[in-house]
């Protein structure tokens, strides 16, 4: 199922925008999307039914969706099966969730990802921030096992640039694609992303977001 979803060696685009970003909401994320696609993006992340059901009636490449709904301090990307449930509706046809260890509302991982295996039929990728966490998402049933949350759980973050140690390790270890997510800004970074062994590298903020890149020049030059 895992192996389908995009091909090897392949970018995927993530086009969110919160709502303090003057880009929040499907008909701007839509645009993105399409844009990305037009580039050659082999599939989009997309955050929350309205954006996942706009997007998907605009491109043809997979649209993966999550649907950030929990609290900000714990698990909130898809933390339950009706978070899921609502994304795939709208027409996801790959869901992202929180693999982490941290303590989760409702019931265990397992459980979420069995669930949504069977009574949605779509393959779930598991946004983790350790090894560990890889091991304990991919067996609790994770087709995709992605490096997304590193840096955002509290551990150290070291610069602004990805972990490419975690996707090395999840690569080595792990018997499924590995999706390398979070802080790719350059062509460096994604080449070195899937030198480490991903199957796909998740661009963000370098492409979605010109609040965040202006932001970090403005940053760069006080
Ligand atoms: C930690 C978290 O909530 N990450 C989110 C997951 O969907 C998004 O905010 C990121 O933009 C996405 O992972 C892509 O990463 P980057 O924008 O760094 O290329």
């Amino acid at each position: 199922m895992s192996d389908a979803v995009f091909p090897f060696r392949s970018i995927v685009v993530s086009c969110q925008a919160a709502p303090a970003n003057p880009l929040h909401g499907p008909g701007p994320m839509t645009l993105m999307a399409r844009a990305a696609e037009a580039g050659g993006a082999a599939g989009i992340r997309a955050n929350g039914p309205a954006d996942v059901a706009a997007i998907s009636a605009a491109v043809s490449i997979p649209v993966l969706g999550i649907n950030k709904t929990g609290d900000r301090d714990g698990v909130y990307i898809t933390p339950t099966f009706e978070a899921a449930e609502a994304v795939v509706r709208a027409g996801a046809t790959v869901v992202a969730l929180d693999g982490t260890q941290r303590p989760r509302p409702g019931g265990d991982l397992a459980e979420l990802i069995g669930a949504i295996h069977d009574r949605l039929g779509v393959p779930v990728m598991a946004d983790v921030d350790t090894l560990a966490a890889g091991r304990y998402a991919r067996a609790a049933g994770a087709d995709l096992v992605g490096s997304t949350l590193s840096g955002y759980t509290g551990g150290p973050l070291d610069g602004d640039g990805p972990d490419l140690a975690l996707v090395r390790a999840l690569a080595d270890e792990l018997d499924c694609p590995i999706v390398a997510e979070g802080r790719y800004w350059t062509r460096d970074d994604v080449l070195a992303g899937f030198a480490a062994g991903a199957h796909t590298v998740v661009v963000g903020t370098a492409v979605t977001n010109p609040m965040a890149i202006t932001r970090r020049l403005v940053e760069a030059v006080r």
